[in-house]
């Protein structure tokens, strides 16, 4: 194991998040009383979680594997349901645990099975992706998708801990790193622009993840989040940060079919919302293009179909940052000053779709 990173989030029940190289050899102990250990895993990540099981196994804990179905297809109540079904058929009590092991669809997906099992057990996500290191893994929002929309249904219940070891992400494809990458571009611009200067050196190095800039971006990011969720868990304010670029991104991916990978849509999100802010007079045109820049040397889509906007803006009518029938962006004031612009008029937000669409 090389070295080992540790960001605690604070909050009521502080965690460390761990990141580094080989850590799951042995995996960290995170989970002191367990005797029992559910791991949910998706096909792409069994292997992995076979070998976490057995390790547990060898220290005594009785580990329970529940294959769900990959990416977005698991985040679906039919899914938990099941797990929660296995977890009672194994005798299930409140000292035991539930592990996600994969992406950050199948982590939001443990993390809300085990919000809901006796009203709340102790889950730790293993984060497989960059995305779900960097995001879904840390802060404690877990869910599922439903026919109306994305994370229409969760629990904050954060972990307690959250293990990345980066050398999961050799197997990761390309496709999906940049993807991850989209939200650390996001923290970038809302709090941290260093991030936007590593990627802009060297775009290639943010993409490979047995670099030392990769792992930079990634703790980096992790800082941003563990920062604004510590103060914020249950987004009763500043957390709402978090969410730059999510309005369209989470519009995009309903009018998907959910088969647009998160952080493609949060890529194309972020440009929209940063052409909002600019036409709101709130953003600058250079740090507006600086957007699309950074995203494109990526390979990240910065733009989307013309056709589609009158259903991504009733999509949009349902996030959640909406309240009643007055629609809430995350927009940027300048570099690394997120505020919040509320109510825009429809012509204001058709104007800024028309900057992005194809
Ligand atoms: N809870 C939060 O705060 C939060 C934050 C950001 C995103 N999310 C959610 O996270 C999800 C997106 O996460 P994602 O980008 O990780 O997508 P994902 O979980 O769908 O994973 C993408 C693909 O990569 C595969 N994969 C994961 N790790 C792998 C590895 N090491 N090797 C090979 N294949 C691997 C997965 O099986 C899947 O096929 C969305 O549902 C999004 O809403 C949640
Ligand atoms: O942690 C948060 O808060 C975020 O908004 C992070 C987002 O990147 C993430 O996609 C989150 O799941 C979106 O949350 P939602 O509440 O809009 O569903
Ligand atoms: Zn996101």
């Amino acid at each position: 194991m090389d070295e080992v990173t540790r960001i605690t989030v604070g909050g009521e029940r502080p965690y460390d998040v761990l990141v580094g190289r080989n850590l799951l050899d042995p995996p960290p102990r995170l989970l002191p009383g367990a005797e029992r250990v559910a791991f949910l895993h998706a096909p792409p990540l069994k292997g992995l979680a076979e070998r976490i099981a057995e390790q547990v196994r060898a220290a005594g804990v009785a580990p329970l594997l529940i294959e769900v179905p990959d990416a977005e297809a698991g985040k679906h109540l039919d899914v938990a349901a099941a797990c929660w079904d296995r977890l009672g058929e194994a005798g299930f009590t409140r000292t035991d645990a539930v592990v996600g092991v994969g992406g950050g669809a199948v982590t939001d997906l443990a993390g809300f099975v085990a919000a809901c099992w006796l009203r709340g057990v102790r889950w730790v996500p293993v984060a497989t992706s960059l995305l779900g290191m960097v995001d879904a893994a840390v802060g404690g929002k877990t869910g599922i998708n439903t026919a109306v929309g994305k994370n229409l249904v969760g629990a904050f219940h954060p972990p307690a801990g959250v293990i990345c070891d980066l050398a999961t992400l050799d197997s990761l494809p390309p496709a999906d790193l940049a993807a991850g990458l989209a939200e650390v571009v996001k923290c970038g611009f809302i709090a941290d622009p260093v991030i936007l200067d590593l990627v802009e050196r060297d775009p290639a190095a943010a993409l490979d993840p047995t670099g030392s800039v990769a792992r930079e971006l990634i703790e980096r990011a992790i800082r941003v989040k563990a920062d604004v969720v510590s103060g914020d868990l249950r987004e009763s304010g500043v957390r709402e940060v978090l969410n730059y670029g999510h309005t369209l991104a989470h519009a995009i991916e309903k009018v998907e079919g959910y088969r647009w990978r998160h952080g493609h849509a949060v890529a194309v999100g972020l440009v929209y919302a940063a052409a909002l802010a600019r036409l709101a007079g709130r953003l600058d045109a250079s740090t507006a293009e600086r957007h699309r820049a950074v995203l494109g040397l990526l390979g990240l889509p910065t733009t989307y179909r013309a056709d589609a906007w009158q259903r991504l803006l009733a999509t949009m009518r349902v996030d959640k940052k909406a309240r009643g029938s007055v629609l809430r962006f995350v927009v940027l004031d300048g570099l690394a000053r997120p505020a919040i612009l509320e109510g825009p008029d429809d012509e204001l937000l058709h104007a800024a779709y028309r900057e992005i669409s194809s």
